[in-house]
């Protein structure tokens, strides 16, 4: 059915419903998008200019669709928490809603927790008054399918037909919006009967809009769901793989960077994803390699389950690894001292702290009963004081010993060390960047030590060149490359840098005076 669907909703104004929605809108103009949620909060903020997450290049996407610009051009996105006429109306209706680890009962700590994502299922069923395709955005175990056509089959008005769709998102923040203007691949999951199939195909259309029909796969349902958690297992094994080797280099002298350059010349193996780092974080690596563990758990096969977990096992042991250094080279006691944190985000370019190393190495800091002092561009003190909370250090500790700062001069002043845990570009003093690796292969930057092209290429579609230029140009000028000189002037002495990104050149910074320490490198001497 070529150009059938009319009216969409999103359930769910997340980082995945809010970006996925807005550009399905900006790429077909005739179609209504309704992206709802029952948070009044976050609702209102995407209608405004202060959106509710951070990602390079959203507003000009959003304020495309959403906003009337003289351009003749209707809008036609729509936030609202209204869920009940949003799913009346749509033809097709997209599940974003989190599925984060379950904290308690059976399968806690490993399971993912389905009671979001049933819950907006049973609204669906509640609400329609017509026939539906039902589309699993969010990523969820393998079967899942099967528990959504029960629910809607049981709940749902008599005679009405739900189409239930596998479509999971692979867009990776800080890039969210390239990676949705230009994604690797569409993977679109049905059952394989003449319904199904008929709903698949309205789903292809919809993307077709924008996305080359050879990248748009087709598959069973269930090979859908289980690709995605895949895809993330694997991703998160390369990064644990190159984690582990760089404890083997600090411990011989080999140098990381130049071991993940030299393996990943090899085609087979590639480059990306291959930066050595404190650790991996974000709302996703962990939990989905944990669902994968839980999986094999739950289908009896333990040998399966291991192989998976140690995937997170080596990710914790990093992250740990990193703050016994710094301990250490602070000659064993971090009692009063002060500690700057460079960055709070999970990775450049996005003000998530989900699950960000920088999390764990604070906890430690303070069980070391440090002072700490951090800066991140994008990330505000109630934040970092909520994440603190949520990991379970007590209120009174995280008013005692951490401080947010406005920039990095003032978290660095008086510091022991400076500990870098987000690859910003304003923190990096590298000559070039991006390094060798990325210009070698310009399209493969994601994910490595630098993608500084995203604004670029996020703005390629829907903004001028000269859009493009003013929109670096500000970004330099808010949050210009930080004064090392300046720095080494404002700590305690030794000046000590832990660099848990690499993205310090050290040889600079220790001609500056500073002993720096980087992940996967031994110590210059
Ligand atoms: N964050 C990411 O980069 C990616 C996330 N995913 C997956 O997408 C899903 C969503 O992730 P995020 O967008 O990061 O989560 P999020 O937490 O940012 O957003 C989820 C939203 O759903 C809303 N919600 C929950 N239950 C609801 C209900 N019954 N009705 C209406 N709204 C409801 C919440 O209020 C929240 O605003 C997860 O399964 C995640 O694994 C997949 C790819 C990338
Ligand atoms: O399902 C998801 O949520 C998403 O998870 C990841 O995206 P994301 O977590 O946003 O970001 P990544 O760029 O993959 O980085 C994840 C973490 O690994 C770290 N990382 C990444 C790459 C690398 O080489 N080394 C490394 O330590 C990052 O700093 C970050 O902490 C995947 O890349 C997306 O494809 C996927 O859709």
């Amino acid at each position: 059915m070529p150009g059938s669907i009319k009216n969409v909703c999103c359930i769910g104004a997340g980082f995945v419903g809010g970006p996925s929605g807005s550009v399905i809108a900006l790429k077909n103009p005739d179609v209504e998008v309704s992206v709802v949620d029952l948070s009044e909060a976050r609702i209102q903020a995407w209608k405004t200019d202060a959106l509710p997450i951070y990602e390079p290049g959203l507003l000009d996407v959003v304020k495309a669709a959403r906003d009337t610009d003289g351009s003749g051009r209707k809008p036609n996105l729509f936030f609202s928490t209204d869920v009940k006429s949003a799913i009346q109306k749509a033809d097709i209706v997209f599940i974003c809603v989190n599925t984060p680890t379950k904290t308690a009962g059976t399968g806690a700590g490993l399971a993912p927790n389905l009671a979001y994502f049933e819950s907006a299922t049973r609204m669906i069923a509640e609400y329609a008054e017509n026939d539906k395709i039902v589309v699993e955005k969010s990523t969820v175990p393998c079967r899942t399918a099967d528990s959504m056509r029960e629910i809607l089959a049981a709940n749902g008005k008599p005679g009405l037909n739900f189409d239930i769709l596998s479509n999971p998102e692979f867009l990776a923040e800080g890039t969210a919006v390239t990676d949705l203007l230009r994604p690797d691949r569409i993977l679109i999951g049905s059952m394989l009967t003449e319904s199904g199939l008929k709903a698949a195909s309205a789903l292809v259309d919809l993307y077709a809009a924008w996305v080359p029909r050879e990248n748009i796969l087709t598959m069973n349902v269930w090979s859908s769901e289980l690709a995605k958690l895949a895809a993330n297992a694997l991703l998160a094994q390369r990064i644990s793989s190159i984690n582990a080797l760089s404890a083997l280099c600090e411990a011989t002298g080999a140098d990381v960077g130049e071991i993940a350059f030299a393996a990943g010349l090899d085609k087979r193996i590639g480059s990306r994803m291959l930066q050595a780092s404190v650790g991996f974080g974000g709302s996703c690596f962990k939990k989905d390699v944990l669902n994968l563990t839980y999986m094999a758990e739950t289908l009896h096969l333990p040998e399966v389950a291991e192989y998976w977990h140690s995937v997170v096992t080596i990710n914790e042991w990093q992250k740990n690894r990193f703050t016994k250094r710094i301990l250490q080279r602070l000659h064993n006691t971090l009692s009063d001292k002060k500690i700057a944190i460079l960055g709070f985000a999970y990775k450049k370019n996005t003000s998530d702290t989900r699950e960000s190393a920088a999390i764990s190495v604070v906890q430690s800091l303070i069980a070391e009963r440090a002072k700490v002092q951090i800066y991140d561009p994008q990330v505000s003190q109630g934040q970092v004081w909520e994440e603190m909370q949520i990991h379970g250090v007590p209120i009174e500790d995280v008013s005692k010993y951490v401080t947010v700062h406005r920039n990095a001069y003032e978290a660095c002043a008086g510091a022991h060390a400076a500990v870098i845990l987000t690859e910003w570009d304003e923190f990096c003093n590298k000559d070039s960047n991006p390094p060798r690796p990325a210009k070698r292969e310009p399209k493969e930057t994601k994910g490595n030590e630098s993608s500084s092209s995203t604004d670029d290429d996020s703005a390629v579609e829907v903004g001028s060149g000269d859009l493009r230029r003013a929109r670096r140009a500000t970004l330099e000028e808010k949050n210009p490359r930080l004064d090392w000189t300046r720095i080494s002037g404002l700590m305690q002495r030794p000046a000590f840098v832990f660099d848990g990104r690499r993205v310090i050149d050290a040889q600079k910074l220790e001609k500056l005076g500073f002993h720096v320490e980087q992940i996967g490198k031994a110590r210059v001497a």
